[in-house]
């Protein structure tokens, strides 16, 4: 079982108790740059398990968010932990070049764990086993990606953090890589936090939606039933969700949005 260690997301703030049930908690999180607020106060948990996903307009501080629980940024304000080890991934791969594949996947793990046998395993649960000794130049885009996805799974990590990873895959290599990662996210049971601009994406993977906008979380919606219950339900919820980005997914004009606050259905 995977020993989760809790991380204080600042220092020298107050840490919050984290239980060991939860991936992520903060509260009053605060950041901004030269003088632009990006999220103010805003109070966020994930559960150990528990698949989130991240909408908001470009630039709406999405991936600084993000970058902040990877430990790459700091709050300006509030308080947070995170239970480690984390691990992410990206739009692009971010493959070392001069390494084989199993090499590449064995990269942010301790040497005494650093076994082919471990690649091997990690590479067959995203169906690559037989690619271990290529190298990365020779995989397609949607390989990379699942290259990625194993060497972040081989931490075993308590938080997993997911940033736009099928932004650059075709239709049908998103959709399959989707389905891999709910399922493999399932088995590793991470905290898992998915930051998109794709509204199908976040309501076909996710437990649970959250909309940034206007510097506050103003969208926090349970998926569960809503997807699973009838397909009426499923597009009522991804039309709230367009509404709340200011979004007509049919291109028709939208009326300016207000937002009177943070709602939570
Ligand atoms: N290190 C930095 N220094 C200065 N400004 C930054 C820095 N990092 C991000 N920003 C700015 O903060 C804002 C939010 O960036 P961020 O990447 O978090 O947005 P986002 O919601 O993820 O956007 P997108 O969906 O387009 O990726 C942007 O205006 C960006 O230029």
């Amino acid at each position: 079982m995977n020993q989760a260690v809790v991380t204080p997301l600042t220092s020298p703030l107050a840490p919050t108790s984290v239980h060991r049930e939860n991936a992520v908690v903060i509260s009053g999180a605060t950041k901004g740059f030269g003088g632009r607020l990006l999220f103010e106060n805003l109070d966020l948990s994930i559960r150990r398990g528990e698949f989130v996903a991240l909408l908001g307009a470009s630039g709406s501080g999405k991936t600084t968010l993000l970058r902040i629980l990877l430990g790459l940024d700091t709050l300006d304000a509030g308080a947070g932990e995170v239970a480690t080890p984390r691990a992410a991934v990206f739009q692009e791969p971010r493959l070392v070049p001069s390494q084989p594949v199993w090499r590449n996947v064995l990269m942010g793990i301790p040497r005494r764990r650093q076994h082919r046998q471990v690649a091997l395993d990690a590479l067959a649960e995203v169906g690559l086993a037989a690619h271990a000794d290529a190298w990365p130049v020779t995989l397609s885009g949607g390989e990379a990606q699942r290259v990625a996805l194993a060497r972040a799974l081989v931490l075993e990590p308590a938080l997993l953090l997911l940033d736009e990873p099928f932004a650059a895959l075709d239709a049908l290599t998103r959709l399959k890589m989707q389905d891999l990662v709910r399922r493999l996210c399932g088995r590793h049971h991470p905290g898992t936090l998915l930051v998109t601009h794709d509204v199908d994406e976040a309501v076909r993977l996710a437990d649970r939606v959250l909309v940034l906008r206007e510097r506050r979380l103003t969208l926090d919606v349970i998926v569960g039933e809503a997807r699973d219950s009838t397909i009426a339900a499923g597009a009522r919820l991804r039309s709230r969700l367009y509404a709340e980005l200011g979004v007509d997914p049919l291109g028709r004009e939208q009326a300016p949005h207000s937002s009177a606050g943070p709602r939570a259905v």
